[in-house]
This record gives structure tokens, C-alpha cells and sequence, in this order.
């Protein structure tokens, strides 16, 4: 198949020029997100290269090569960049160094009028950035599980050219565009479908941490950052086939902070949310990774785990005593506690339980744990079917 080079210039020029108004808006729109604010230098730099680079054809040497493949350089740096703010990075020194050092090799003749080590270290240095934003990527994998693969596949097909292009691309010297080389049009056709690829997938990658983060959002309760309600159902599923799986009992505790509402009315409200905060911290410290623990609303919490009913009392009562000694900002509070715990129960009829548990608790003077006997936890079950 022959490609005509100056067509795919021109093809080039316009997908880059298109991919860059789009690139705009949508960083403007992502609240100038600087993922998309680097690609989106980055392909600007590259159109750049694209039109200097078409201008070898009118005989023109030091500006294609030497200006344009700096620029080149500049958007391999700027997807760097990309990548690491994106896994949580600072942008590095590294972004520079590809440039630089193709600026500086190019004050020396041999390297300059040299194809052949011109493609050589054009090709070492796009190997060494793809490698980099592969790393990179791994280290973003967490927060991409859709985007991962295409992305890898993408960057990993990008390498597999360049060094077959180090290994064929022998660079017979000439004029015309990028100096007749046997692989100008490859190189051409690649780099296009490279940078729409990247462009696309950089937006992808985008879409998807801004899907998870709201997801995440969703499930944690924003005043104290613990798991809200549906975050607190949306794992028990796990727990419930565990319990069954080990025949262990599914253990539910329901925590609710004693006159909460005379705290608010004496202290003010910020203060209760410092209280709120202060539980949570109590709770996070005593119970065991494994469990659970979420805000319910208000000044009503939740938690579970797969553990022995002994174990829940005991960490129960930490959990009361520490409570009663926190006093942040001189605040007293104490806490009422509920436990239910079942090999068969569903969670909802634990929760509905602990609560009745913890009812009794309030009913008994407060500041107390209570639990829900068997023969009662098998009537409830019964009234719920
Ligand atoms: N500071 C603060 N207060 C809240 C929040 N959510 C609910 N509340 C208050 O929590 C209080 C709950 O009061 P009640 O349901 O009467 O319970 P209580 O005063 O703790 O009484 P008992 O539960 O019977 O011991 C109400 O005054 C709510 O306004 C919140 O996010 N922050």
C-alpha cells in the first residue's frame, strides 16, 4: 500500500487541530483539570512539529529537524506530566529532558546531519518516555478498571513501532519529507493514530477516576468521612457469605450518642459536630480493620463484622469507656449501644435487632450495652418473613 506523505501531513495537521479544540473545552469544562491541560499542550506541541516538519519538502533542515523534534520531545514531557499528576505526582524535572538533550545534540554536525543517529535517538527517547507513562500507568491501575488495558495495549503497541522503526529504519539521507525515509509514512500514519488513541484514553482515564471519586463520594458521610447508610449495606453482602461460608455469626452493633440534642442546644451546633467527629475517631480506633463502621444519620451509627459475640462486647465496651473519657473540648458525652448477632439472620433483621437492643439500653438509663437474646432474634425473623 502506497501512502502519499504530504497527504498524511495535511491529515495530520487537521485531526491535531481538531483533537486540540476539542482538548480546550473539554479541560475548560473538567474545571481546568492539568490531565487534560498538559495533553492538551502536548498535542498542540505536536501539531507544531507536524507543520515544521512538512516544511522539509522546500528545503528547509533546521527548523524540522532541530525545532520540530524538540517539540516532539516537549510532548512526550507534557503526557509525562500528564500521567503523573495523575497518579497523584508532581509534575518532574524529567518532562524537560527529552527536549534538552535533542536541542543540545543538535549543536553537533555529526548528530545533525546524521539520519541514522537521528532516528536512533528520536526512537531511544520515545522508548523511554512510552516505558515511563507505562509505569505510570501501573501505578494509576487502583483507580482504572476499565481504561487500564486499552490504555497499556496502546502505549505498549506505541513501543513495539519504535523499536522495530530502531532495529529497520536504516535512514537513507535525503530531501524531501522526513529525508526519504523508508518509514516516513509509517511513521506518520503511527504517530496520528498514536496521538488520537492517547488523546481519547487520557479522557477516558479522566471520566472514570471523576465516576469513582462521585461514587465514593456517594457512599461516605461527608461531615465525619466514615461510610454512610448505603455505603454501610453496600458491603454486607461480603460479610453475609463469610458468615455462612465459616459459620461464624454475623455480629451488628448500633451506637447512638446519649442526649445529643441538649449537647447541640448547650454547646452550639459546630461544637456537636466536634463531638460527632470525636465518636468516630473512638470507634476507628477500637474496632478491628475488618469491620465496618458507617454514620446512619444524626447521632446514630452502625457497624458489623464476622467475629464471636464475646468479642463484640468486649470492644463494645472499650468503645463506651473511651467515649466517656474523650471529652473533646471539655465536652462530656456517653453512648448507648446495641448487639445482635446471627449464623442465619439476614443484616437487616440483625440491624432491627440491635436497635431493639439498643432501645432497652436508652430505656435503662443510658450509657449501657444491650443485647438482643436468640428466642427474640428468631420471632423477628419469623415477623419478617
Ligand atoms: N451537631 C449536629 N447535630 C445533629 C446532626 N444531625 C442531627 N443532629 C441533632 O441530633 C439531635 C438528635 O436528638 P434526639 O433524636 O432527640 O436524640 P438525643 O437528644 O440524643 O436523645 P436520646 O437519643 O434519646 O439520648 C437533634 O437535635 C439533631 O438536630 C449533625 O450532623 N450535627
Amino acid at each position: 500500500m502506497a501512502l502519499d506523505v504530504y497527504t498524511l501531513f495535511i491529515c495530520e495537521l487537521y485531526v491535531l487541530g481538531f483533537l486540540s479544540i476539542i482538548m480546550i473545552f473539554a479541560w475548560s469544562g473538567a474545571h481546568y483539570d492539568r490531565v487534560l491541560g498538559f495533553t492538551t499542550i502536548a498535542i498542540i506541541a505536536t501539531m507544531a512539529s507536524v507543520w515544521l516538519g512538512s516544511l522539509r519538502s522546500h528545503g528547509h533542515l533546521f527548523l524540522p529537524v532541530a525545532v520540530g523534534n524538540t517539540l516532539v520531545m516537549l510532548a512526550y514531557g507534557m503526557w509525562l506530566n500528564a500521567f503523573r499528576v495523575f497518579a497523584g505526582l508532581r509534575p518532574g524535572p524529567g518532562w524537560l529532558f527529552g527536549a534538552l538533550l535533542w536541542a543540545l545534540l543538535c549543536c553537533f554536525p555529526s548528530f545533525f546531519y546524521s539520519m541514522p543517529k537521528r532516528i536512533m535517538v528520536s526512537c531511544l527517547l520515545c522508548i523511554s518516555y512510552t516505558v515511563a507513562l507505562i509505569t505510570l500507568l501501573t501505578r494509576s491501575r487502583a483507580c482504572l478498571q476499565i481504561t487500564f488495558w486499552p490504555a497499556q495495549q496502546l502505549l505498549c503497541l506505541h513501543l513495539i513501532f519504535h523499536l522495530s522503526r530502531m532495529c529497520f529504519d536504516s535512514g537513507s539521507s535525503g530531501h524531501g519529507a522526513m529525508g526519504n525515509s523508508p518509514f516516513a509514512s509509517y511513521v506518520i500514519l503511527e504517530s496520528t493514530l498514536f496521538v488520537i488513541g492517547l488523546t481519547f484514553t487520557i479522557l477516558a482515564m479522566v471520566n472514570e477516576r471523576t465516576q469513582i471519586r462521585y461514587k465514593q463520594a456517594s457512599l461516605r458521610d461527608p461531615l465525619t468521612g466514615v461510610w454512610n447508610r448505603r455505603g454501610l449495606f453496600a458491603q454486607v453482602g461480603m460479610a453475609e457469605k463469610k458468615s455462612l461460608q465459616k459459620q461464624l455469626p454475623l455480629v451488628a452493633l448500633v451506637f447512638d450518642l446519649d442526649h445529643f440534642k441538649n449537647i447541640n442546644d448547650r454547646y452550639g451546633h459546630n461544637q456537636g459536630d466536634r463531638v460527632l467527629l470525636d465518636f468516630c475517631r473512638v470507634v476507628e480506633k477500637v474496632l478491628p480493620a475488618e469491620c465496618t463502621f458507617s454514620r446512619l444519620g444524626g447521632e446514630e451509627f452502625a457497624a458489623f463484622f464476622v467475629g464471636d459475640v464475646q468479642k463484640a462486647q468486649s470492644l463494645c465496651e472499650d468503645i463506651r469507656l473511651l467515649a466517656m473519657i474523650s471529652r473533646p473540648d471539655n465536652i462530656e458525652y456517653t453512648v448507648s449501644i446495641g448487639i445482635a448477632a446471627g449464623r442465619t439472620h439476614s443484616f437487616s433483621t440483625l440491624m432491627m435487632m440491635a436497635d431493639k437492643a439498643l432501645y432497652e439500653a436508652k430505656a435503662d438509663g443510658r450509657n449501657r450495652i444491650e443485647m438482643t437474646s436468640a428466642p427474640q432474634a428468631a420471632t423477628l425473623d419469623k415477623l419478617k418473613l
